[in-house]
């Protein structure tokens, strides 16, 4: 982080500083003493379950709503405390600011664009998804005067909230990766998340560059709400793709393209899924002046850095195992569908699709887990397990789909007993549902156990 005093600090976030005031704060800020930065800045945020001030004794310098055992920055409110230190410090900084949005895929694109800016200069990106009015400022706060890339992801639930991170931190580039219905519940309705998301192109300069996804309609509808020039991505973009093919883990292989200009990429991640968002990363990139040949080539080299999105591991007796399990709406799990089945044709396996529910689609969430059962039941899944109650619509549509029954179970324990039963070394399965239901647990279980010779199941 810049280094600051707590003085200064004191003096950009309206606070008042309790202890010396000529601490210099240089390390960045943090929200977990169990994790604390050197000479870093903690904020102490009364949570559900605890009070982060407990925590205090011992930190370089604190950002709270009351005096600590430490050296104190006191504000009324230090969450948008820290969004306002946050902004000050973006402003004195020389950084590019790059900024995406999107129901699926931030993370993934965010981590390719990460790793491809990378190779052009110091380059700061969201940690996992830390992408709202915490994680965001926190992310800013871990850039400093040698960052050339600021790349921030920025996550919403409402009207407004990408709007306030982009008053944080103003993005000079920013993209829109689709408009599904991530927090459908949340939102009530599918163009009211493209007013929300569009909030990351109304706020580019003239000079700046949006890129958007040439081939959903609501995004590529935002082009009339920003003053930027807009490069769009996707298979009718101004960055394209061409002749993918999928490997026997369903890895994409495929030709990029812009302006006439194409090269060949190799991504290590699995699903079809992935060349949209190494495409808009690519965009993204292009954008902040690489050349096409060195994004191509980055992608390629491009490894996975969020965990529990399309995370393979293969089991020693073979079983191949999918860990999808970070989250989950009808667009991600058709995505990580049609993954599965890709798979199992390419290896000759048997597929198995464990899933449970997926949260905050609101009205008409039953509807969408039939419909996402029907979509296992017409790609061929062979087997489906249903995690708990909530999940129930998917079975209801796997058997309208045609397909034999599937087997539903009243929650992960009773799943893990009936994919152990059921589920050998010559098959792949997919674990996936919303980030409550936890169904990584299905899938570490599955990894977890211990083989015997001779029959193969667990002891
Ligand atoms: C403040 C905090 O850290 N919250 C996290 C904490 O929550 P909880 O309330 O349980 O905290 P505790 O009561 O346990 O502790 C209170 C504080 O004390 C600290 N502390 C505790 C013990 C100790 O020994 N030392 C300590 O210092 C402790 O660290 C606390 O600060 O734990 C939860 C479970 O792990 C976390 O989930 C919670 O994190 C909150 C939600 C958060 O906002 N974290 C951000 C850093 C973040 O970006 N998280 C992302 C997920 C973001 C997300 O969901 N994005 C949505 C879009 C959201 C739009 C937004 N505008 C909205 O309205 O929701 C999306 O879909 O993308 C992440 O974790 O990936
Ligand atoms: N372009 C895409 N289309 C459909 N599904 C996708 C796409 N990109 C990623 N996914 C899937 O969506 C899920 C979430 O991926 P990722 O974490 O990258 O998205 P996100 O937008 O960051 O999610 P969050 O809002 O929770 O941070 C994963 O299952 C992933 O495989
Ligand atoms: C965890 C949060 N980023 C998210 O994706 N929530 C939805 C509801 C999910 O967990 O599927």
């Amino acid at each position: 982080m810049l280094a600051l005093t707590l003085e200064e600090i004191a003096r950009a976030v309206d606070g008042t500083v309790h202890g010396d005031p000529s601490v210099v704060v240089s390390g960045p800020a943090y929200v977990d003493s169990r994790a604390a930065e050197p000479d870093g800045l903690f904020v102490a945020v009364v949570g559900d379950r605890t009070d982060g001030h407990e925590y205090a004794a011992g930190a370089h310098a604190v950002l709270g709503s009351r005096p600590t055992e430490a050296p104190t920055v006191v504000v009324g409110d230090p969450v948008s405390a820290l969004g306002r230190l946050a902004s000050h410090v973006v402003r004195r900084l020389g950084t590019t600011v790059v900024a995406l949005t999107g129901s699926q895929g931030k993370t993934g694109t965010k981590d390719y664009l990460a790793q491809v800016l990378a190779t052009a200069g110091p380059t700061v990106a969201t940690a996992g998804s830390f992408n709202n009015e915490l994680g965001l400022p926190l992310t800013v706060l871990r850039a400093d005067a040698d960052t050339e890339f600021l790349v921030l992801e920025m996550g919403a639930r409402g009207i407004g909230h990408i709007a306030y991170l982009c008053e944080i931190a103003p993005p000079r580039i920013s993209a829109v990766l689709n408009v599904g219905t991530a927090h459908l519940g949340e939102f009530g309705s599918r163009e009211a998340i493209a007013l929300a998301k569009g909030e990351i192109v109304e706020a580019l300069p003239a000079d700046g560059i949006a890129v958007l996804n040439a081939d959903d309609d609501l995004v590529s509808a935002m082009a009339a709400r920003t003053p930027a020039t807009v490069l769009t991505f996707g298979a009718t973009g101004d960055v394209a793709w061409r002749g993918v093919e999928l490997d026997e883990l369903g890895r994409p292989a495929f030709e990029l393209g812009h302006a006439g200009e194409w090269h060949p990429v190799r991504l290590t991640q699995s699903g079809a899924h992935q060349v949209a968002n190494a495409s808009a990363a690519a965009a993204l990139a292009l954008a902040a002046g690489l050349p096409l040949d060195r994004v191509a080539a980055a992608l390629s080299e491009a490894r996975s850095a969020s965990p529990m999105r399309m995370e393979l591991h293969e089991r020693a007796d073979g079983l191949l195992v999918v860990n999808d399990a970070y989250n989950a709406n009808p667009a991600s799990m058709t995505a990580a569908l049609e993954a599965l089945v890709a798979i199992g044709e390419r290896r000759a396996r048997r597929t198995v699709a464990v899933l449970g529910a997926m949260r905050e689609l609101g009205p008409t969430s039953y509807d969408e887990h039939v419909g996402v059962g029907r979509t296992a039941a017409e790609l061929g899944v062979d087997l489906l397990v249903v995690v708990g109650e909530e999940a129930a619509g998917i079975a209801e549509g796997f058997a309208q789909g045609g397909h034999s029954e599937a087997i539903v179970t009243a929650g992960r324990a009773e799943a893990l007993d009936r994919v152990r039963e059921n589920a050998s070394g010559a098959d792949v399965v997919l674990v996936k549902a919303s980030r409550g239901v936890a169904l990584e647990t299905i899938a570490d279980g599955l990894l977890a156990e211990p083989l015997v010779e001779g029959d193969g199941t667990a002891p």
